[in-house]
């Protein structure tokens, strides 16, 4: 107990220490924001004092200057930029109307997120799940605008009729939210829909919005709308009202060379803020602007962000890699649960401390899963149970992996790595939000421990999992006289006792004692602490489910087809042919690697095989020529 109380009291004061890294010591309406607004801050969202990051950012979009906040995930940023645009809207002289067409413009890319698996159904499913997600955005705006109800908020987020979107567009929409691919499509084909007037782009998640090909949508946009201070007006598109004073503003939590093309070509003089940025700290001054020649900008963001640049991530962020045998994967995941789960119950209801109650609310805690392939309706019900539930565990694909923004995620388990650092820092993003605590872990196969190097171009250094501690927490059944020995993870009998388990589990000839104690197991496993996510290519829990083993093979087969995939460099670290398939067959708990299957992984390789020595054929002949 006493413990626990100092584990509590160390808790809070790392807690409202954070809390003072992550507010600012002021109020909204000292950064200069109309007071019905700072009410509706406070009384709609809870919001009673401002980020660092909005204290920086509102002023200076208040002042009219081009912006460019980089900030870590979970700061604020949404706010940052809808509050002062909210503020300057409502001050014209002459209320705003309908027919005064949009005048704010949100880019934002809050959900959509490539997946290696199912990467080509959930592009097909874009729309729809980016409806679900984004609407986080378009809900703060009309929450703000309560009470300014001559601002009109409006969304083209796809999932949705397109004459639907058309009649919305020629009612008359303020501030649009929109994704590039359907604001193209309007801006060439819908007529109605005036933007003559607009004064605000505003390029949300641009990382991502380019990292995704959207770079010559976005382009094509910039030229449609006459950005920057319209020197410029594009050619036989529409052009903007030249009265009307251009302001962009550009946010991402990560910053590469496509991120600052984009700045370089839509921003004018910007405004930098960043928090705990080690390239701002050179600089005297808080902000710094720029204010030579635009091209100038894209020259010093080069020297800046290299392609190795330092991501940002919560400081309080605890970050941790596991090693593992890819045949051990997934007990020593389920081990890990219960040890989060026991630690987390033990700490936040210290009165519960016997096994049986600390397994009953175990039992309670719900498991669910997300990926893009799912209809919108029940992506909706896991997004919203996810985020009501006292105790959960989410198991996702990278559908939501960016923007989402669930409260109180204790812990991100990375049982499939990331691709790029930018997916790592994403991923590990929906935690430790706002000062909150968070720990994240990743799982590495030994083969695989070069990603870390990766990681760490980019400033991100995770600490080993201390993986033998807690395996000496677990029984050692026959292997008692072994107490002080090192056990090791393959021979643990803790492991191996789960890994049988499953297997039989999964197995057809199942009794149904047998498929009872399997059941047991793994609920004794599941976590109970609350809110746990766990990544993974293959989404699918393999329990609870009828037609268990093929759910397994399949996730298999997925999986090692999500392997070949990785991309660039990555190629080097991740390469299948290191793959055991007997082991990562282990890993969904399969007792054999399943035939059929790697008959068509076996096609595929050979086909890359062909691919690469076409490649190499091709590039002699050029080099023969020249
Ligand atoms: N001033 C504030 N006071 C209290 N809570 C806030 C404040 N500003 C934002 N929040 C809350 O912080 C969380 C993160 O905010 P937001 O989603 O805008 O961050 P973000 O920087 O855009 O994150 P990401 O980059 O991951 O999308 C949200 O739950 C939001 O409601």
């Amino acid at each position: 107990m006493e413990q626990n109380n100092k584990n509590n009291g160390r808790r809070l004061k790392a807690e409202s220490k954070n809390s003072s890294e992550v507010f600012a010591s002021c109020s909204f309406s000292s950064l200069g924001l109309h007071p019905t607004l700072c009410d509706q801050l406070k009384e709609r969202l809870g919001f009673e004092v401002p980020t660092q990051v909005q204290a920086q950012a509102i002023p200076v979009v208040l002042s009219g200057r081009h912006v460019l906040v980089n900030a870590a995930t979970g700061t604020g940023k949404t706010v940052a930029y809808l509050a002062p645009i909210i503020h300057l809207l409502q001050e014209y002289d002459q209320r705003i109307q309908r027919t005064d067409g949009t005048l704010g413009l949100a880019q934002i890319f809050r959900a959509f997120v490539w997946n290696m698996i199912w990467s080509r159904r959930e592009f097909e499913n874009f729309e729809a799940v980016f409806t679900a997600w984004s609407s986080k955005v378009y809900e703060i705006l009309q929450k703000l605008l309560h009470r300014f109800h001559w601002i009109v908020p409006g969304y083209i987020m796809g999932g949705e009729n397109r004459s639907k979107e058309k009649a919305r567009l020629r009612k008359g929409v303020s501030i649009l939210v929109a994704t590039p691919g359907h604001l193209l499509d309007h801006l060439k084909n819908t007529s109605s829909f005036l933007h003559t007037n607009l004064r605000w782009i505003i390029f949300d998640e641009a990382d991502r919005i380019l990292e995704l090909g959207y770079g010559k949508d976005i382009e094509e946009i910039i030229n449609c709308l006459g950005t920057r201070n319209d020197k410029s007006v594009s050619k036989g598109t529409s052009a903007g009202n030249p009265k009307v004073q251009k302001q962009n503003l550009l946010l991402s939590a990560t910053l590469n060379d496509k991120v600052n093309h984009l700045a370089n070509i839509s921003l004018e003089n910007p405004v930098m803020i960043g928090l705990d940025d080690k390239m701002l700290q050179n600089v005297s001054h808080k902000h710094f602007s720029l204010e030579s020649d635009v091209l100038d900008v894209a020259e010093e963001s080069r020297k800046m962000f290299s392609s190795n640049e330092e991501y940002k991530l919560p400081a309080q962020l605890v970050q941790k890699y596991i090693k593992v045998p890819c045949g051990s994967r997934l007990v020593v995941l389920l081990s890990i649960l219960k040890d989060l789960f026991e630690k987390e119950a033990s700490q936040k209801w210290s009165t519960l401390q016997s096994e049986t109650e600390l397994r009953q609310i175990f039992l309670r805690c719900k498991t669910l899963r997300l990926h893009g392939n799912m209809n919108h309706e029940d992506r909706k019900t896991t997004f919203q149970m996810f985020k009501t539930e006292k105790s959960a565990l989410l198991l996702s694909t990278d559908v939501s992996a960016r923007g989402l923004d669930f409260p109180k995620v204790r812990c991100i388990i990375q049982y499939d790595s990331p691709g790029e650092a930018t997916e790592y820092v994403h991923r590990v993003g929906r935690t430790a939000r706002l000062g909150e605590r968070g720990d994240s872990v990743l799982f590495l196969q030994p083969v695989e421990v070069d990603y870390l190097k990766d990681l760490e171009k980019h400033g991100v250094t995770l600490t080993e999992y201390p993986l033998q501690k807690l395996l000496s927490s677990f029984p050692l059944f026959r292997l008692k006289h072994q107490v002080n020995k090192f056990v090791s993870i393959e021979m643990h009998p803790w492991l191996v006792a789960l890994q049988r388990a499953l297997e039989s589990f999964v197995s057809a000839e199942l009794g149904i004692k047998h498929r009872q104690r399997t059941i047991e197991v793994v609920s004794m496993i599941k976590s109970q602490t609350p809110y746990y996510l766990v990544w993974g290519r293959s989404f699918r829990p393999v329990y609870y489910q009828p037609k268990v083993k093929k759910l397994a093979k399949d996730a298999f087969s997925s999986w090692v087809r999500a392997y070949t995939a990785h991309r660039g460099e990555l190629k080097r670290i991740f390469m299948v042919k290191k793959l055991h398939l007997g082991h990562v067959a282990k890993s969904f708990a399969l007792k054999e690697q399943p035939s059929i299957v790697n008959k068509s992984i076996q096609k595929h390789l050979k086909k890359r095989k062909r691919d690469d020595k076409q490649k190499v054929k091709s590039k002699k002949r050029v080099i023969s020529k020249s």
